[in-house]
């Protein structure tokens, strides 16, 4: 049953209480009331995503951001690598979190990633030969919209039969076949990848979505909703969680068994008790803001905010990674690129028209057609100062998402008035600069202080550098003689490597993947925030299941690897009760 109100549940005590139902929270919900005999409760802040146009709409998602009905409208400091300048960092929500919101790009990352996990935790579980049944659990191909062959565009066994709907785009742009006759006569430089999903992460190929019949498939849409009726899930939205409570000890840990919530700042809290486990997916912000809330975390700094201290785990908020991204443009000879789509209405509301009536056109795409995940050379000078990154050959240090546009969503200048474009987003996806996330009060409605560090990291630099030299060198290929006209924008005006590492100051924002502010270590480290089963170290009952554990963020876009996360969670969870 879906309660908007806390006064409309009907018990306070579930077996399993979920905080947040974003990516990961939505999964839970539905694998853990497969058992008859779990009853769950989620408790969600933000709002329902039906019947929001921006969410359903593939090409509209941009519209949700920066600041919408539908966002945690949070900010950055001022960026120390950046200029000072203070980035926008939107988060879900709304059912499905930012699985509702973000742009929908699907690639599971390479094998090598998940070993690498295994490693780090000293855990067999996160390999790949044990997560890869999640991953075919998780999602499945469908066809485009416009229902043409996809022979070549795709490799159909790389996907599996779960929920979440993957497609390739829904209409080709007079792009994409110029991006993959480049990749394919460029000999070794900028290789063809058939399937994001084949376990090898380098490559040029088409862009795949979570989308299917041209509407977003989010955790909230493949999960969440189908399940809604179960008589054991109750969901409960427009609620904020404020902490965790704990109530006695159990082998000398405290038990957090209690979760404390209101509608807003100024009313009344309500708590409720989990009698098996709580379960934290409050997301890479919310999970480190409510365990500091609740007296996890580093000790030292809690007592100078009168916050009496339960459990000493330094790690709370620290390692916040993130993938910066920014515009390379191009000026084109071409009029049928959607920059005309974005600056006029008229033309904007026939595409509209087309979505409303079939879900088929342009609108049907995501914000891309096209995405690249390269490697800088290995004889790149940066490799005498620092080890690679990476977690192996078959993983990127750096990504191009190309569009027919001037790089819709992705920008800080405003599209020029006139003029057609192509973009590169040019994203590191290897990054060694390190954030954190703080507490800026007590106030569980006030936002922490949140400090991605962009750029901080030389090797960060010189990636971007080898990027967009990467991008200038692509569209030199004879496919795009007579369509790319000049290089355009600050990026583009860049020539020596400082220039171009001065325009990456004033241009990078995020792509919007933070992660590991509560990273898994193995089961004895002293570091980490949970063990390799993501309970929360030094506690009872309480887990964590967000993209707050990953102990490094992949060289990728990470809402796969948070499915099969929370698929292999519910596992482990639904083993350790039954
Ligand atoms: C704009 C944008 C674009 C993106 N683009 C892509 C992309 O193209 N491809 C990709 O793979 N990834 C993308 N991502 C990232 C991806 O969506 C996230 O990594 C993923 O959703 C993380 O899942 P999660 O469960 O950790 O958190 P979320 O999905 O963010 O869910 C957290 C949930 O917890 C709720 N919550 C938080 N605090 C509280 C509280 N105190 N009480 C109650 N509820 C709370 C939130 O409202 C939210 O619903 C994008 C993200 C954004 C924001």
């Amino acid at each position: 049953t879906l309660f908007t109100n806390v006064s409309q549940l009907t018990k306070s005590n579930y077996d399993f209480v979920i905080v947040g139902a974003g990516a990961a929270g939505s999964v839970l919900a539905n694998r853990l009331t497969e058992n008859p005999s779990f009853s769950v409760l989620v408790i969600e802040a933000g709002v329902t995503n039906e019947g929001v146009l921006d969410i359903e709409v593939p090409f509209l998602a941009p519209g949700n951001l920066p600041m919408s009905s539908v966002t945690w409208n949070f900010t950055t400091t001022p960026q120390q690598n950046l200029d000072d300048r203070v980035l926008t960092y939107p988060r879900g929500r709304v059912l499905g979190g930012s699985s509702s919101i973000n742009f929908m790009v699907y690639t599971r990352g390479s094998d090598e990633e998940y070993d690498r996990w295994a490693k780090l935790t000293e855990n067999s579980g996160w390999a790949w030969e044990n997560v890869a049944q999640y991953y075919f659990k998780s999602s499945r191909l469908v066809p485009p919209v416009d229902g043409r062959n996809i022979t070549g565009e795709v490799n159909p066994s790389d996907h599996g039969n779960g929920p979440i709907l993957v497609s390739v785009p829904g209409m080709p742009s007079e792009i994409d076949d110029r991006v993959f006759t480049t990749s394919k006569e460029s000999g070794s430089e900028f290789p063809f990848s058939l399937d994001w999903q084949s376990g090898n992460a380098v490559g040029v190929g088409a862009l795949q979505s979570t989308a299917g019949g041209g509407v977003r498939s989010s955790a909230a849409t493949a999960y969440l909703q189908p399940v809604l009726n179960r008589t054991n899930l109750d969901v409960l939205i427009q609620t904020t969680v404020t902490r965790v409570i704990s109530n006695g000890k159990s082998g000398g840990k405290p038990v957090f068994n209690k979760v404390e919530m209101a509608a807003n700042a100024a009313s009344k809290r309500f708590t409720v008790t989990a009698s098996k486990e709580v379960i934290l997916s409050a997301g890479s912000i919310g999970t480190p803001q409510i365990l500091m809330l609740s007296g996890i975390g580093n000790c030292t700094t809690l007592k100078t905010l009168d916050i009496d201290c339960e459990i000493d785990l330094p790690d709370v908020g620290e390692h916040l990674q993130d993938h910066p991204l920014m515009s390379a443009y191009f000026t084109v000879d071409s009029n049928n690129t959607f920059d005309d789509l974005l600056r006029n209405a008229t033309i904007l509301d026939a595409a509209l028209e087309q979505w409303m009536s079939n879900h088929s056109g342009i609108l049907a795409n995501a914000p891309g057609n096209a995405i690249a995940f390269l490697r800088l050379p290995s004889n790149d000078s940066i490799f005498k100062t620092f080890a690679d990154p990476t977690a192996g050959p078959n993983s990127p240090h750096f990504e191009f998402i190309f569009a027919a546009s001037d790089g819709y969503g992705g920008s800080v200048v405003p599209q020029p008035a006139t003029g057609h474009f192509l973009t590169f987003q040019v994203v590191v996806v290897s990054p060694l600069s390190r954030g954190n996330l703080k507490l800026n009060n007590t106030d569980p409605f006030d936002f922490p202080i949140i400090n991605p560090n962009f750029f901080d990291s030389e090797f960060d630099q010189a990636v971007m550098v080898g990027a967009v030299r990467a991008a200038r060198r692509f569209v030199e290929a004879a496919p795009w003689k007579g369509f790319v006209t000049g290089l355009f924008g600050v990026v583009n005006s860049a020539n020596t490597d400082e220039e171009i590492i001065a325009a990456s100051r004033q241009s990078i924002v995020t792509i919007w993947h933070p992660t590991s502010t509560a990273r898994m270590s193995p089961k004895d480290a002293s570091f980490g925030v949970t063990d390799p089963d993501l309970l929360v170290k030094g506690a009872e009952g309480l887990r964590i299941v967000d993209a707050s554990i990953f102990p490094v963020i992949p060289a990728g876009h990470p809402v796969a690897a948070m499915y099969i996360i929370a698929e292999r969670a519910s596992d482990l969870i639904k083993n350790s009760w039954a």
